[in-house]
């Protein structure tokens, strides 16, 4: 069974329709992303998981359990870290921790908790005095508190440097390998790749699809693309039939296709015995399987 089940989600706010028939399911122990641009629909989807918010129709189940009429069982074992989740500016970490920490029948440690995350020597700082990427650190720490078995991660990294981009990267890595199923929020491509297992790519309130990241790509992808120089003349009509073919006057061969192609031109060339000199390849990124998969105008 699923550990999240979405079927049919439907959200609107007055004239907008932020959620627009998504489904969805999440597995135990990986880390799922959801990606898309600003406003497509993210937050609202994981915030009626989450049971933050009701949805107008559809079906949620989060380890079993209805959001909304089994909301309180629900707060113990899905953790959530919202988008610029704000403490009290006076609120010293630990206290944080410990109060959060109350909320909880089988809390986890907090001195631990603290240690895992870097935050051991800002313990008795406040909260106003923490950095972004420490205050992101600390939202984390709170979502894991109640020790769940599911965390919400909402633009986790949004704001952070690049070195406290990684690192947060490596936290998530770790909550994970505690067996923590992780849902994480996210429009950068860069890390839905690095850490998602799977994606649902979302557009305009619709889920456009859904994969692994190299799934998304080749789904994407129509071509692949190899460039070299022969170590040798070509035979006439030995790669035509294997890859559309074109010749540069610098004697470049570029060659495109689909599928098995670049193993198909490299053997073909091997077994002639010529060397594919320069051999560059072009590889398609998630971003080029998100540009190509979301096609709704930006407003
Ligand atoms: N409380 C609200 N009242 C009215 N409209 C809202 C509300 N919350 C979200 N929306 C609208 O619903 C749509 C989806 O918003 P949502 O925040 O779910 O998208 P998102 O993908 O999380 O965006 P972002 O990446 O910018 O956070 C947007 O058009 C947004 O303006």
């Amino acid at each position: 069974m699923p550990v999240i089940q979405v079927e049919n989600l439907h959200k609107r706010y007055g004239g907008t329709v932020a959620v627009d028939d998504v489904s969805l399911e999440v597995h135990r122990g990986e880390i799922f992303g959801v990606l898309g641009r600003n406003g497509a629909g993210k937050t609202t989807t994981v915030e009626i998981v989450g049971g933050l918010r009701e949805a107008d129709s559809g079906t949620v189940r989060v380890l079993g359990l209805d959001p909304v009429r089994d909301r309180s069982r629900l707060r113990e074992v899905v953790g959530l870290q919202l988008q610029e989740s704000q403490l009290q500016p006076k609120l010293v970490v630990r206290e944080a921790l410990d109060l959060y920490a109350s909320f909880y029948p089988d809390p986890a440690d907090p001195t631990q908790l603290l240690d895992e995350l870097g935050l051991t020597d800002r313990a008795g700082a406040r909260f106003e005095q923490l950095s972004g990427g420490q205050k992101q650190r600390l939202s984390v720490a709170l979502a894991l508190v109640g020790n769940p078995q599911v965390a919400i991660l909402d633009e986790l990294t949004t704001g952070l440097d690049p070195h406290a981009r990684r690192d947060t990267w490596e936290v998530v890595e770790r909550i994970r390998d505690r067996g923590v199923t992780i849902v994480l929020v996210t429009h950068f491509m860069e890390e839905a790749e690095r850490l998602c297992d799977r994606i649902a790519l979302i557009d305009a309130g619709r889920v456009v699809a859904t994969g692994t990241p190299a799934e998304l790509v080749a789904r994407a992808t129509a071509e692949q693309v190899l460039r070299f120089r022969p170590s040798a003349p070509v035979p006439v009509g030995l790669l035509e039939h294997l890859a559309r073919v074109t010749h540069s006057d610098d004697g470049t061969i570029e060659a495109r296709g689909r599928d098995n192609v670049v193993q198909d031109v490299l053997v073909a060339l091997a077994q002639h015995g010529i060397r594919p000199e320069n051999l560059r390849l072009e590889q398609s990124s998630l971003e080029d399987a998100f540009v190509a998969l979301t096609t709704s105008v930006e407003v």
